[in-house]
């Protein structure tokens, strides 16, 4: 299955709000209805979000202000300002270019997630493998198998995997909803953990390696990820548990010298003053909901890319 695709003139996208319980592909016609499905988390995750970009060049169909618009949609993850920017570049050309162009972006995507699968796996050291891992980076992430959880499924295919602890990820809990729906549908070994679990049982020795995605790499190594990965390091480094990032090298982007730079997309009240649509804080609350966190590169063992590892 591929969480994004274009299909008869349209994107097809799965709508990861409604899972686990659903498995429903939307499509979406027009720059309104992809920037509304970027912004509810209907597709996410950079890679996802970067092929959403390129195809949605394709639907605004030259209109410079809706281009504008999708590319600022969210503003953390690079690859969806670079995915815009690449299918752009072909718009003095006309439409079958920048139709073509999205089109190699997706398929590059699935090209490196399958690199970036092996190439991980390579990496890691040992035959029965405990992985940590926060968000989701599978498939769901990108367009096929995806990043960290890719380095996980190839693990599993050669039978290296022994177990992984998925943080649950609040406040919209992709760890829980996502990546246990596709750990589960990949038959391999898992168990969800609360996020604040993830520090401790890394000191308690049951991880062999931390495993998460990114959503910019800036131009020193240093990684802003989802919220929490910040945490895992800090144990890990702690714990002497190697601390790998996976991402293609569209995440890395050299115009971002370093973390300090790297604009941080806060979501609001609303995901933390309540739980699945029940109010939980007082009404009224102030909140800080940053959806992500800046890892130092100097707490990354590794930074695994589709054309070579890193070690900031
Ligand atoms: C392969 S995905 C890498 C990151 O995009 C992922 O870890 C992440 O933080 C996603 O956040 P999200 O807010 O769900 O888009």
């Amino acid at each position: 299955m591929r969480t994004i695709d274009w299909v008869d003139g349209a994107v097809e996208l799965v709508d990861q709000t409604l899972l686990p319980d659903k498995c429903v592909m939307l499509r979406v016609r027009t720059v309104d209805e992809l920037v509304d499905a970027i912004q509810r988390l209907a597709v996410r995750g950079a890679p996802a979000l970067g092929v959403a970009g390129a195809f949605g060049v394709v639907l605004a169909d030259g209109d410079q202000a809706q281009i504008a618009r999708l590319r600022a949609a969210r503003p953390t993850a690079v690859n969806l300002a670079w995915g815009v920017d690449r299918a752009a570049a072909h718009l003095p050309e006309g439409r079958e270019a920048v139709l073509a162009a999205a089109l190699r972006v997706r398929d590059d995507d699935i090209a490196a997630c399958k690199a970036m699968g092996e190439r991980g796996a390579d990496l890691l050291e040992g035959e029965r493998l405990r992985i940590m891992t926060v968000c989701n980076t599978g498939g769901l992430a990108a367009v096929e198998r995806g990043t960290a959880l890719g380095v996980v499924q190839t693990l599993h295919e050669r039978g290296r995997l022994a177990e992984v602890l998925a943080l649950e990820t609040r406040p919209l809990l992709q760890g829980a909803r996502l990546t246990t729906w596709e750990l589960g549908r990949m038959g391999a070994p898992h168990r969800l953990i609360a996020d604040s679990a993830g520090p401790y049982l890394l000191a308690q020795g049951e991880v062999d390696a931390v495993l998460i995605g990114a959503d910019r790499i800036a131009a020193n190594g240093d990684t802003a990820n989802k919220i929490g990965s910040y945490a895992l390091a800090l144990g890990a480094e702690r714990a002497g548990v190697p601390f790998i990032v996976v991402a293609p090298e569209t995440t890395i982007d050299q115009a971002t010298p370093s973390g300090e730079h790297i604009r941080i997309e806060d979501r609001g009240d609303e995901e933390i003053v309540s739980f699945w649509g029940v109010r939980v804080a007082p009404e009224g609350t102030p909140t800080l909901n940053p959806a992500f966190d800046v890892t130092p590169h100097d707490l990354i063992t590794a930074i695994v890319t589709d054309k070579r590892v890193i070690r900031p």
